[in-house]
């Protein structure tokens, strides 16, 4: 991407754009500030994310990597004390003083991108994330965009058949849908402890992952048995699926995910009880802000290498769907308040109108 430079130029020059957004290409100010264009810096990830570790009050010295006893206490001025990593979960970020691309590291290409614009835009809303929307702010001294979360309203296409029928043979709000994002590729190990505490739940389950390294399909990574033993009620399967229209779906009760940031917005958007399994550094700061600050979820104890056992995954499950069990009825009122409010009339709308105005504001603002 960093030597398509020229190239952008060029498209930059011919096109005279009023705005230029960008995520991790972090030139792009250098190139269109003596053109007179504004440039806003959009990031995909939460805001916690961003402000954990990407701000300068982290002080990062170039060519000197971040220690975990470093990256163990938040910067200075960090405003919150529940959206934090603990123990050994820091090591999920020290690779953001690594080599990032050719001579840059992630740091430095992030707040690079972030100081050298015009704006900064997170996917994000106030509701959610403002003190630390604010913090990112005041460290960069930039105007902070949101842009809400900017989910699908409408065009959705019909689930496909083959699912549909699957789920219509269940009961409302019983079956357990798990799926781990488009990056996450497992041990083997993991894979079939993982499919073993979905099995242990007694509960029908749709379970979608990648093939774990060294198999090239899921099924030939299965525990032996496991297909007999769950026919009918379990299924484990290695493509793609339409994750939001399954959501929608009257039979699924439990979300299980890693939080990363795409899942974490539909899953508050959807119906279900939701079960968080994070993975990165990002989906572990996700995971607290739902489970420790909003209270709509669940988070599966996990070990000092952040796997985590079969029983601990089951009983998570069991425990949200159990119609008695408290923390199961806290975190469903909590949620359908939130998901209330996020698919409220207009909304996303007036996220994405307030963020056009700001662009219009900044564009007159020469
Ligand atoms: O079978 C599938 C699997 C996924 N999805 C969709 O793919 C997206 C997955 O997004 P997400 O849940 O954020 O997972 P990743 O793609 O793995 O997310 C990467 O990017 C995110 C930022 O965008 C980070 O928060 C995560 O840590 C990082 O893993 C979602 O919209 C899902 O609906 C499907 O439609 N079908």
């Amino acid at each position: 991407m960093d030597r398509t430079r020229d190239q952008v130029e060029k498209i930059i020059r011919d096109q005279k754009p009023d705005f230029v957004m960008y995520d991790m290409a972090y030139w792009i100010p250098e190139v269109a500030r003596p053109l007179g264009i504004k440039t806003i810096k959009y990031s995909v990830v939460s805001a916690a994310a961003i402000a954990i570790v990407l701000v300068p009050a982290r002080n990062v010295v170039e060519g000197k990597a971040i220690t975990a006893a470093e990256l163990s206490a938040p910067p200075t001025g960090y405003p919150s004390t529940s959206v934090v990593l603990r123990g050994h979960e820091v090591r999920s970020l020290l690779f953001v003083s690594q080599p990032y691309g050719e001579g840059i590291t992630f740091y430095e290409r992030a707040c690079t991108g972030m100081k050298g614009c015009d704006a900064i835009a997170i996917r994000s809303c106030y509701e959610m994330e403002e003190k630390l929307c604010d913090y990112i702010g005041r460290q960069y001294g930039k105007p902070v965009f949101l842009t809400g979360p900017v989910l699908p309203e409408s065009t959705r296409t019909p689930l496909e058949d083959r699912w549909a029928q699957w789920l219509n043979g269940f009961e409302a709000g019983s079956v357990v849908f798990c799926s781990f994002g488009s990056q996450l590729i497992l041990e083997k190990e993991q894979l079939q402890e993982l499919v073993l505490g979905f099995e242990s739940t007694g509960l029908p389950f749709l379970v979608v992952l990648k093939p774990p390294v060294g198999s090239s399909t899921i099924e030939e990574a299965l525990p032996e048995g496991f297909e007999e033993r769950v026919k009918g009620r379990g299924v484990v399967w290695g493509g793609w699926v339409q994750q939001l229209e399954i959501l929608d779906h009257p039979s699924i009760g439990c979300f299980v995910n890693t939080c990363g940031f795409g899942s974490m917005w539909e899953s508050l958007m959807s119906d279900c009880q939701i079960v968080l399994v994070p993975h990165l550094g990002d989906q572990i700061l996700n995971t607290r802000l739902m489970a420790e600050e909003l209270k709509v979820a669940v988070e599966v104890e996990r070990d000092e290498k952040g796997w985590f056992t079969k029983e601990n995954l089951s009983n998570a499950i069991k425990g949200v769907m159990d119609k008695d069990s408290e923390v199961g009825s806290m975190i469903k009122k909590n949620h359908s308040e939130w998901r209330k409010l996020l698919r409220s009339e207009g909304f996303m709308s007036s996220y994405i109108d307030k963020f056009f105005q700001n662009m219009q504001e900044l564009a007159d603002h020469k």
